[in-house]
């Protein structure tokens, strides 16, 4: 683990040196910097930030670095500082989460590099599943159909900790698998962490949040390789529609830009930079329903890479939580401030009776050629002030 001190990570260290460099000169969104490490410290100010990023913008920045294993099982989350923190805290280890990225990106590169007869095999949308593969352009990016510009491939997290049976997969996986539960595990500490403390600024009764996103529960948690290759320069269109994404809790690494989100109260979509040793956290829209509308899963879509980085390709990886399939989707009891937003705001939110599961499905593949599109929409219309 290293063990740099905070002169040594100066902020102008945050590039990636093997990638060309970000413009200076695109516009980018002001995601928040939040410290993992001071998260686990129960640093208030810290949570203060973090409460912000969800309610207002729904993405933020979590800095990685300089979290290890020890630091959470010893001094770090102590049940004293951060009450519900218990059973995964041991699993909050940033810097292993970055290397276990680092990783699959390497992964990922061969996975796409297989030819696409091999890849189609692991297409299972006509067994109604999301999971495995999704070829180029077999997305659709609006209501008029237009074709995706990426490839995805989608590994369960119920299949890689054995509570569902294995789904088919390319064979060079197969040696991989402790990698991605290494990495769906330290992915997950962290989903759990951050779920502990909105609980707790929600004023949800102890554990509510986490107790719906188990690691052991059966759900729709995955990890997704992202792979978009360079589009020419005279037909460039978006890689990956506007959308907001379907769970709970997304963490997403990046090396290059193309990320976009469309900031509240604005018509302008702007870059999200991707930075070294940090994640891009999202809300997604079970947030939103659980909490009637007081966290925010913020538009975002993804364009070709701007600048001197339009020529490369772009792989992405994320780990995506989500509620356990059979929760119902509807406003949690149990908060004051969850019950007034609700009483505020009966007919934005709806009460549809729907399950984790249904919902993703429906989304999922809704966004599939031949899905239906006017089924495929998100909680873009809750728009609360905050
Ligand atoms: O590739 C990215 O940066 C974002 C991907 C994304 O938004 C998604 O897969 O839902
Ligand atoms: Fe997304």
């Amino acid at each position: 683990m290293s063990r740099l001190s905070k002169a040594e990570h100066p902020d102008a260290d945050l590039n990636f040196l093997d990638s060309p460099p970000f413009p200076e000169d695109v516009s980018t969104a002001p995601l928040l910097r939040i410290s993992l490490s001071k998260l686990v410290q129960g640093d208030q100010g810290e949570i203060d930030k973090l409460w912000k990023a969800c309610r207002e913008l729904g993405f933020f920045y979590l800095d990685l670095r300089e979290v290890g294993r020890a630091d959470s099982a010893t001094g770090g989350v102590e049940s004293n500082k951060l009450e519900n923190i218990r059973d995964f805290d041991a699993d909050i280890d940033g810097e292993r989460l970055l290397q276990d990225a680092k990783d699959l990106f390497e992964i990922g590169k061969e996975i796409f590099d297989l030819p696409v007869e091999e890849k189609i095999k692991y297409d299972l949308k006509d067994q109604g599943s999301y999971f495995g593969y999704k070829g180029y352009g077999q997305g659709i990016i609006n209501a008029k159909g237009t074709k995706d510009r990426n490839e995805f491939y989608n590994v369960s997290k119920d299949d890689i900790l054995g509570l569902s049976e294995p789904l088919p997969a390319p064979e060079l996986l197969e040696p991989h698998r402790e990698l991605l539960k290494s990495f769906m595990q330290h992915s997950h500490a962290l989903v759990n962490l951050l779920l502990s403390l909105l609980n707790r600024q929600l004023g949800l009764p102890c554990d509510k949040l986490p107790s719906l996103h188990r690691l052991a529960s059966i759900s729709g948690d995955q990890v997704r390789w992202v792979n978009a290759p360079p589009q020419p320069t005279d037909d460039q269109r978006t890689a990956l529609g506007q959308h907001t994404d379907f769970g709970s809790v997304t963490i997403l690494f990046n090396r290059l830009g193309g990320l976009q989100v469309l900031p509240p109260n604005s018509d302008e979509w702007s870059y999200v930079k991707p930075l070294r040793g940090h994640a891009v956290i999202n809300l997604g829209d079970a947030m939103v329903k659980l909490t009637a509308g007081i966290l925010r899963s913020n538009i975002h879509r993804v364009v070709n890479p701007p600048g001197q980085q339009a020529s490369h390709t772009r792989m992405s990886l994320v780990y995506f939580a989500r509620p356990a399939d059979d929760v119902i989707l509807k406003a949690l009891h149990g908060s004051n401030l969850i019950d007034e937003n609700r009483r505020q705001n009966p007919e934005t939110l709806g009460e549809e009776e729907i399950t984790s599961k249904e919902w993703i499905l429906r989304r999922a593949l809704g966004r599939r050629q031949g899905g239906d599109w006017s089924k495929a929409g998100g909680t873009e219309s809750v728009r609360l002030e905050t």
